[in-house]
């Protein structure tokens, strides 16, 4: 992978910067004046009940979705007052993983993690496919697997390949939606591993869209909830498990929560 490039952003200063957040459809309010920091190199995991607006809030910040009202702020640029220009250049410092890993069918998968190389950098095929092949290795993906139709692919191959394809172009960010769902538990702990450990070497910050409990206890430096149209909390998961609000403690501390618990526990005394 690349250097990390300089950005514009003051020491301490948000990576992200979501500030008076609103989103709606028709009538429907999704957000409202929604804040949230994320800090530069944290894996920040985001929480809430189903139809709370994690998707919508990803699809905002990489710029898929325009906002009704807020700003959006992004490596120190407000992606409201973006040049098409400055957009395409910040575009490819985000690496961006959707909940089906949304690779294109009539493309192999080295072919699918080439193309944002092909794209956005116009590398020759061959230059794109080798370096395709560096990111596919880098995700722990076996050699001819970028041989493969994305239909021969496992649920975890295919949410390899679409992280290797979203680490194409070295980005800064990474936006996860979902990377875990559909995936057995042993899965998804070594996709959660993965993603410390890319983050550990590369200094990447993460994005997070999860409902996985296990990888919020394992890979998330800190969660923010959403409920409300708004971020209720954005803490570490000990100060957010201790909020006062009745879906924190049925999600913290129910069942699940609390096994989720045991299981880090014993993995870090292990
Ligand atoms: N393009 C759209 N048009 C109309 N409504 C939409 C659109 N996209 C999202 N919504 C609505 O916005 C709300 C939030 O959706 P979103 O997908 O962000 O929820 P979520 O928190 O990610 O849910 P889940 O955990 O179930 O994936 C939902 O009620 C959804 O129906």
């Amino acid at each position: 992978m690349s250097e990390r490039r300089e950005g514009p952003l003051e020491p301490g200063e948000p990576i992200i910067q979501v500030r008076g957040l609103q989103n709606r459809f028709g009538e429907h309010v999704v957000h409202d004046r929604l804040d949230l920091d994320v800090m530069p190199g944290e894996i920040l995991g985001v929480v809430g009940g189903s139809g709370s607006g994690k998707s919508v809030l990803l699809r905002s910040i990489v710029g898929l979705l325009r906002p009704s009202g807020g700003e959006v702020s992004m490596l120190g640029e407000q992606l409201d007052q973006l040049s098409e220009r400055r957009r395409v250049l910040l575009e490819r410092r985000c690496g961006v993983l959707f909940q089906q890993g949304a690779l294109f069918s009539s493309l192999n998968v080295t072919q699918n993690v080439a193309l944002p190389l092909r794209e956005h950098l116009q590398l020759p095929r061959a230059e794109a496919e080798h370096l395709a092949e560096v990111k596919l290795a880098l995700v722990g993906l076996p050699p001819h697997a970028g041989r493969l139709a994305p239909s021969e692919l496992s649920g975890g191959m295919i949410k390899r390949a679409a992280l290797a394809r979203a680490l194409a172009l070295d980005p800064d960010i990474l936006f996860l939606d979902e990377p875990t769902a559909g995936l057995d538990p042993i899965g998804a702990a070594a996709f959660d591993q993965l993603l410390l450990t890319l983050r550990n070497a590369f200094g990447l910050t993460v994005f997070l869209v999860t409902h996985d409990l296990d990888t919020l206890y394992t890979a998330c430096d800190r969660i923010a909830v959403l409920s409300g149209k708004r971020v209720l909390v954005a803490d570490t998961l000990s100060v957010v498990a201790q909020t006062d609000d009745a879906w924190v403690r049925d999600y913290f501390h129910g069942p699940r929560g609390r096994s989720a618990q045991l299981a880090a526990h014993a993995t870090r005394e292990a």
